[in-house]
């Protein structure tokens, strides 16, 4: 019997090649989790390519050089053959073949990555893709794109059996050194949120009122002293929010508020979102990415930022006492070995960074965008203030808590801002189960798909909302019936088991400024400043990304 290793160029390409397609045919990769697998998967190829370059030499006869050339061959052909039959397999046989798509999204996430590489809008990409395609999209080899009201409970809701895709593997699958957001287990999922809704109750919420109140008024303070000269909203609605999460989350003051500048943990998460966004569509290569020297260092300060925040509270927490903000309440569950506790030391620096994360970012775009509509709309701010002022017709000196209960229109300027201009605006993506997912009667979508419903898409899709892109907060109140809204899709904190776990401490943040704002002063866009790039021009990375926002907020007193 010949020798492979002797086979000449041709032969040796024929049989790779072939072994390529072998290889995705009869190894179980097709529905595999490579965000999973990767780590082995990367070992196992290197150790075959050394265990070639060594039997080409051995047994083939070949000096080092051409063992080493004769091994790249092989691998060339190799992935040739197995990346052609992948590329077969998605486009003619995959269970997800008859969904309509843009051609390269069939074939491969990095077009996903690629697209948002290029301008960050995928999420007004996809709104066009559903307008080109219909309600069900395949935006990824196996993910598809809902736009159908009745899919969001189904995929969200309270009663799905839906779970967090592979998307939620970005840090790895150890669902013990995860955070709460990243927990892909149900069951455990269920356990730790439990320890956080302590952290979030109505109790501990009115707790952190007036530390958010002090902030709002140092937000005031520092505005006033502007004297009308203009600042940009994005940047100060982005100081309150963070140092807001860092007092209600673990009573640290970031001073953003005061000194006007970017917190260095916070410039470290800013410097990463960007790469989130565009790696975040092919999760293994941000599990990659993170292991590279030198390519997450800020976020790699923000990590040690909040080791050093956990190590300073676990000197300070006092068991005897009362839980004072978010992080103590998971210390304590911790300390008493309550299984509601996150499962390791990992874990908890994992949710630390999370409260900072998810709790500030999403604040800070939401408010940014309230001053946005404030200054577009000067009508629908008139009229808020009227409100606040029958509440509280002493003026701000008069200001409460409880006084914005009756003034419902605060609300309703935030939900419609919600509605318009939801944080995560592309939306949130579930996997499908062994089931699969049946939404009306004309689409079934199979077992472990990735799915989502674009949130900002299905908010603004005229089929549901009239006046779909106009801000008009009364739809949220004396014009509700009249313009169908309690009908409508609206789901900016998401629903069911992983929906915001800070929702209530966001509404009193965001209504704390918005109304102590709205009362002291009139916002308006500076001269030059038409609104329009900051609309059009925001990023998505997970969470949205807005540019600058030039204001004048002229004192009212
Ligand atoms: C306007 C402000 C906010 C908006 C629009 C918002 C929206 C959301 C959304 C859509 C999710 C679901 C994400 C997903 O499924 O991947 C989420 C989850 C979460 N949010 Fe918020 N959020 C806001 C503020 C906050 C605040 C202030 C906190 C406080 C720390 C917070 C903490 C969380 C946490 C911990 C989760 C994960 C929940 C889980 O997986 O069980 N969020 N948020």
């Amino acid at each position: 019997m010949a020798n492979p290793f002797q086979a000449g160029l041709m032969p040796t390409a024929g049989i790779a090649a072939l072994s390529g397609v072998v290889f995705h045919l009869s190894i179980p990769i097709r529905n595999a989790e490579f965000e999973v697998v990767m780590f082995p998967f990367i070992v196992g190829s290197c150790f075959a390519f050394l265990s070639f370059a060594w039997s080409f030499a051995q047994f083939g006869g070949y000096g080092s050089f051409g063992a080493l050339a004769k091994t790249v061959w092989v691998a060339i052909c190799f992935n040739t053959g197995l990346l052609t039959s992948i590329g077969v397999y998605r486009l003619v046989f995959h269970r997800l073949r008859s969904f309509p798509g843009p051609f390269w999204a069939k074939l491969t996430k990095f077009h996903a990555a690629y697209r948002a590489s290029q301008a960050g809008q995928l999420h007004r990409e996809r709104a066009e893709l559903h307008k080109k395609y219909g309600d069900v999209v395949r935006v990824g080899p196996r993910e598809v794109s809902v736009m159908r009201k009745s899919a969001v409970q189904l995929i969200y809701g309270p009663g799905t059996d839906c779970v967090k895709s592979t998307w939620y593997a970005q840090a790895g699958n150890d669902h013990t050194i995860t955070s709460l957001h990243m927990e892909r287990n149900r069951p455990a999922h269920r356990l730790r949120r439990r320890a956080w809704d302590r952290g979030f109750s109505t109790k501990a919420c009115a707790s952190y009122e007036p530390r958010i109140e002090k902030l709002a008024d140092r937000l005031v303070e520092q505005i006033r002293e502007t004297n009308c000269k203009p600042i940009d909203g994005t940047k100060w609605s982005m100081f309150y929010s963070f140092d807001i999460m860092g007092t209600v989350a673990f009573q640290k003051d970031f001073n953003q508020t005061t000194s006007g500048t970017e917190h260095i943990a916070i410039k470290g998460i800013h410097d990463t979102m960007g790469l989130i966004g565009v790696l975040g569509n092919t999760p293994w290569t941000l599990v990659l990415a993170s292991c590279l020297p030198g390519a997450a260092s800020g976020f790699a300060r923000f990590f040690t930022i909040c080791a050093t925040i956990l190590k300073e509270k676990e000197k300070s927490y006092d068991p005897e006492e009362n839980p004072q903000d978010v992080l103590a309440f998971l210390l304590k569950a911790a300390r008493e070995g309550d299984q509601t506790a996150p499962p390791t030391r990992k874990a908890l620096e994992d949710d630390i960074r999370l409260m900072i994360v998810a709790g500030s970012e999403t604040s800070a775009t939401t408010i940014a965008y309230q001053l946005y509509y404030l200054a577009k709309c000067p009508d629908k701010q008139q009229k808020l203030r009227e409100k606040l002022f029958e509440a509280m017709p002493g003026g701000p000196s008069t200001w409460t808590h409880a006084a914005l209960k009756n003034v419902p229109y605060l609300d309703d300027f935030i939900n419609e801002t919600l509605r318009l201009k939801p944080a995560t605006v592309l939306g949130c993506q579930r996997e499908t189960s062994e089931k699969g997912l049946r939404i009306d009667d004309d689409i079934y979508i199979p077992p472990h798909t990735t799915v989502m419903v674009p949130m900002q898409g299905i908010q603004t899709d005229p089929r549901y909302w009239p006046e779909a892109d106009s801000f008009v907060p009364e739809r949220w109140g004396e014009r509700r019936e009249e313009m169908g809204t309690d009908g409508a899709p609206f789901f900016a904190f998401c629903m069911g088991a992983h929906s915001c776990a800070g929702k209530a401490v966001a509404m009193i943040s965001m209504r704390t400024a918005l109304s102590k704002l709205v009362m002291e002063f009139d916002v308006a866009f500076a001269p030059g400043e038409d609104g329009v790039e900051f609309d059009t021009m925001e990023e998505e990375n997970f969470s949205t990304t807005c540019k600058p926002l030039q204001l004048v907020f002229t004192p009212r007193s």
